[in-house]
């Protein structure tokens, strides 16, 4: 028997991601558009509210802001579903903890970044700070987004210092130095370093550098489209059916395992 297509609810549907994500679950023939919804008070273009879109999908799909996504949790979790992607980045301690409270109830994952690609560079990224002493290598990690990103730095640059850390038996929060400027001193060991830079319309540029007396490893990864991360948050939808209650990351979905 061919399984039912998963019905998707698109949030944030006017946003970049929202666009995006439309136009991919639209072509895929292993889900169906259910309902797209954007701010309350959005509509035309055939979006209806958020609590319509919540009673005809299995899995709702959202890249909007922290906000927005901490309230959409919370809805998801006391109504008992449906499940969540959650793709927004740039939430603080309370936010984080406001999901993972969402989670014991519903399903959820959540990743700052859907790319394959960047999901297996972070495991190379944790072997190699595993690896490298931290007196003798400094990490600096550098991420590049268009002009109209509003959060720094990036989720995925985030992520990739978590693995770091993690590679190195050490709490991020503990060694991030997340900007610099003026007369800062020595560059203190262990430290590590995020720079950010915005403009145009690039899609998402990181790059973990670990640095040392004589030489220099950079691992790396370009997003020159989209349609990747949207590919991947499909992944993620499909492969939220039939889980228990957590949150879960793209790495669960891969099966890439723990950092
Ligand atoms: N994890 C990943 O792989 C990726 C994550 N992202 C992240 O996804 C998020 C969105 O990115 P992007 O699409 O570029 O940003 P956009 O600003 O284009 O889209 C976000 C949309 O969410 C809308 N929105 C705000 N509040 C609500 C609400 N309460 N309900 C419904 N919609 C709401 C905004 O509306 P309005 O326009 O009216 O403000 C906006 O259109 C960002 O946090 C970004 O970092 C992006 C790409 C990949
Ligand atoms: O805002 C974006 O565009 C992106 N945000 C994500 C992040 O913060 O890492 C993922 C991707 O790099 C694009």
């Amino acid at each position: 028997m061919p399984q039912p297509p998963i019905r998707i609810a698109i949030a944030g549907a006017l946003g970049r991601m929202g666009r995006q994500m439309t136009d991919a679950v639209r072509v895929d023939p292993r889900l169906a558009l259910a309902a797209r919804f954007h701010r309350p008070g959005a509509v035309g273009d055939g979006l209806v509210s958020r609590e319509e879109a919540l009673a005809m999908a299995d899995v709702v799909i959202d890249f909007t802001t922290p906000a927005a996504s901490v309230d959409l949790a919370r809805i998801c979790a006391e109504r008992g579903g449906p499940a969540l992607v959650i793709g927004s980045t740039g939430f603080d301690a309370t936010e984080l903890a406001a999901i993972a409270d969402a989670a014991k109830t519903i399903a959820i994952v959540r990743s700052g970044s859907f790319s394959l690609g960047l999901n297996m560079l972070v495991g190379l990224v944790e072997q190699a700070a595993r690896a490298l002493d931290p007196d003798d290598w400094d990490v600096e990690i550098v991420e590049a987004h268009h002009r109209h990103k509003v959060d720094a730095p990036s989720g995925t640059a985030l992520m990739l210092g978590h693995a770091a850390a993690g590679g190195r038996g050490i709490d991020l929060e503990t060694v991030a130095r997340r900007a610099r400027d003026g007369a800062i001193g020595a560059r203190p060991p262990g430290e590590i370093g995020f720079a950010v830079v915005r403009g145009g319309s690039i899609v998402g540029e990181h790059s973990v550098s670990f640095c040392a007396e004589g030489e220099l490893v950079t691992l790396s990864h370009a997003a020159g489209d989209r349609v990747m991360f949207a590919r991947g948050a499909i992944a993620a939808a499909l492969w939220l059916e039939g889980r228990p209650p957590g949150e879960y990351d793209m790495r669960d979905v891969l099966g890439f395992g723990a950092p």
